[in-house]
């Protein structure tokens, strides 16, 4: 974690469950969240047809609510697409921009994350921008210039005034139950803290658990966790969270 920096434990929900899980398992969390000076801010991203029940069902407990993406246009002809201001209309906080899921399943340049992120802070939405090699691209020792190509190209202007946030989520770790050594997110965090705007929080995902989550938490430049699957249970969210509390 870094001093001076309120850790931040982000459950994304990502495309699971009806609404009424996303209800119970939004009362768990905001029934049991921690809520104390330095506890750590909680913020959960559902997917977009569960944010209305969420959003009334997390009112007044504390955790914040995201979406998973956004539209670079604030309105317009976009079938399926959902833009920015809607998100802040319906409560969403913070939005994820440029998940791998995003960037290798619909194609999404850093181009595209960074106009998304742009319209997210035009929102008042804050952007989550997500960055992470591969696979290949770690084995070929291209993590850190990957990602420095990354973040530099996906932040908007604007990225400095919005209190953002960055996720490195490299793919490979995503649902695999591995996660890169203690010395490999070191490397990686210090290379965003140098990167990124003053007080800019970032955040490590992939296969975090309850099980790892202290250790990972105590990293330096970690400032909390992007938490996919464990995030589905309230008790593992919660563990996750306590481990950013003070002792
Ligand atoms: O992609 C993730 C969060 O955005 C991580 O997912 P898992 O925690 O399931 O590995």
């Amino acid at each position: 974690m870094t001093p001076g920096i309120r850790p931040l434990i982000a459950g994304n929900w990502k495309m699971n469950g009806t609404i009424r899980e996303a209800i119970a398992l939004a009362e768990s969390i905001g029934a049991n969240a921690p809520r104390g000076e330095a506890d750590p801010d909680l913020v959960v991203f559902p997917p977009f047809p569960h944010l209305h029940a969420v959003g009334s069902t997390l009112m007044g407990h504390g955790v914040a609510m995201g979406a998973q993406d956004c539209h670079a246009e604030p309105k317009g002809a976009h079938t399926g697409d959902v833009s920015a201001p809607m998100l802040r209309d319906i409560g969403c906080a913070y939005v994820l921009v440029g998940h791998s899921e995003r960037r290798l399943n619909h194609h999404e340049s850093d181009a595209d994350v960074r106009d998304k992120a742009a319209a997210a802070i035009m929102a008042g939405v804050v952007p989550v921008i997500c960055v992470g090699e591969t696979m290949a691209q770690k084995a070929a020792g291209q993590s850190e210039s990957v990602i420095q190509r990354q973040l530099q190209n996906s932040m908007p202007d604007r990225f400095s005034t919005a209190r953002g946030v960055v996720a490195y989520e490299p793919d490979w770790a995503i649902g695999t139950g591995r996660t890169p050594s203690e010395e490999d997110i070191t490397t990686i965090h210090a290379l965003l803290r140098r990167l990124a705007p003053a007080g800019t929080r970032l955040l490590y995902g992939g296969s975090v658990k309850a099980g790892n989550a202290p250790v990972i938490l105590a990293l330096p430049n970690v400032d909390g966790v992007l938490v996919g699957g464990a995030s589905l249970a309230a008790a593992e969210f919660l563990a996750i969270a306590a481990a950013a509390s003070p002792a």
